[in-house]
């Protein structure tokens, strides 16, 4: 069976980072192939175990997260637990940044923008954008200045999602571009570029930023 694990990263501007992990249920081509489930969870202690397919005498390999979802968990649960504390911060001006990664059809996008059209599968940007632009019309004598940028990474190719043309490979810059040779596919370039992206986001046009502007009476 192939991975079916989503990790989410949930960077806050006290530098401290949570990473969770979502599993998704085996979809019918896998179900019809027979396939043997070979990750499973521990939602309590944040643990995944994962088995060597064919090596069931070997002990699988265990890792900790911050948090661990398994089938039966809800976007709505991993949103109040992971995003909610995050959005909150937001909107009380601290930076906050949320990102999916995983291997193709692990889950990201059914967890970051769900299904629109059922309010149980909401993703976690509507949600997010809702609790923002709820606290914003409860709150009094504070304006608020929103920005978003909608980024997607593919293959190191960055393209931003809400600009003219989503198909146009935005340029990384940085202090040296040898730091960004690693090649196509290379993790050690993949990770960097993640990086440098974060940094940017944070410093730059976070996803989501909401900064109250001006505090007046
Ligand atoms: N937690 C879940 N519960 C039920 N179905 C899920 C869950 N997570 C993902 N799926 C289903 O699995 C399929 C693949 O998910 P999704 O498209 O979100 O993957 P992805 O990681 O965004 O893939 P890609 O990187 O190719 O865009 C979809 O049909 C989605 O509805």
């Amino acid at each position: 069976m192939p991975f079916t694990l989503a990790s989410y990263k949930v960077l806050t501007d006290s530098n401290s980072v949570k990473v969770v992990v979502r599993c998704r249920p085996m979809n019918d081509r896998e179900r019809a192939l027979n396939c043997k489930a070979v990750v499973s969870l521990d939602s309590d202690r944040g643990q995944c175990f994962i088995e060597k397919p064919g090596a069931a005498e070997e002990p699988p390999k265990q890792f900790t997260f911050d948090g661990a979802y398994c089938t039966q968990h809800t976007t709505e649960q991993m949103y109040n637990e992971v995003a909610y504390p995050l959005v909150e911060g937001v909107t009380e001006g601290y930076n906050g940044t949320i990102f999916a990664y995983g291997q193709t059809g692990s889950g990201k996008s059914f967890t970051m923008q769900g299904v629109a059209e059922l309010a149980a599968y909401r993703g976690v940007i509507p949600r997010a954008f809702e609790h923002i632009f709820e606290t914003i019309q409860c709150a009094e004598n504070t304006k608020f200045l929103v920005r978003t940028s909608y980024l997607e990474i593919y293959n190191e190719e960055i393209r931003d999602l809400l600009g003219n043309d989503t198909k146009q490979n935005m340029e990384v810059r940085g202090r040296n571009s040898s730091e960004f040779s690693g090649g196509k596919g290379s993790n050690y370039s993949f990770a960097l570029l993640s990086l440098y992206v974060l940094s940017w986001l944070l410093n730059g046009m976070p996803i989501g930023l909401v900064t109250p502007v001006t505090a007046c009476c």
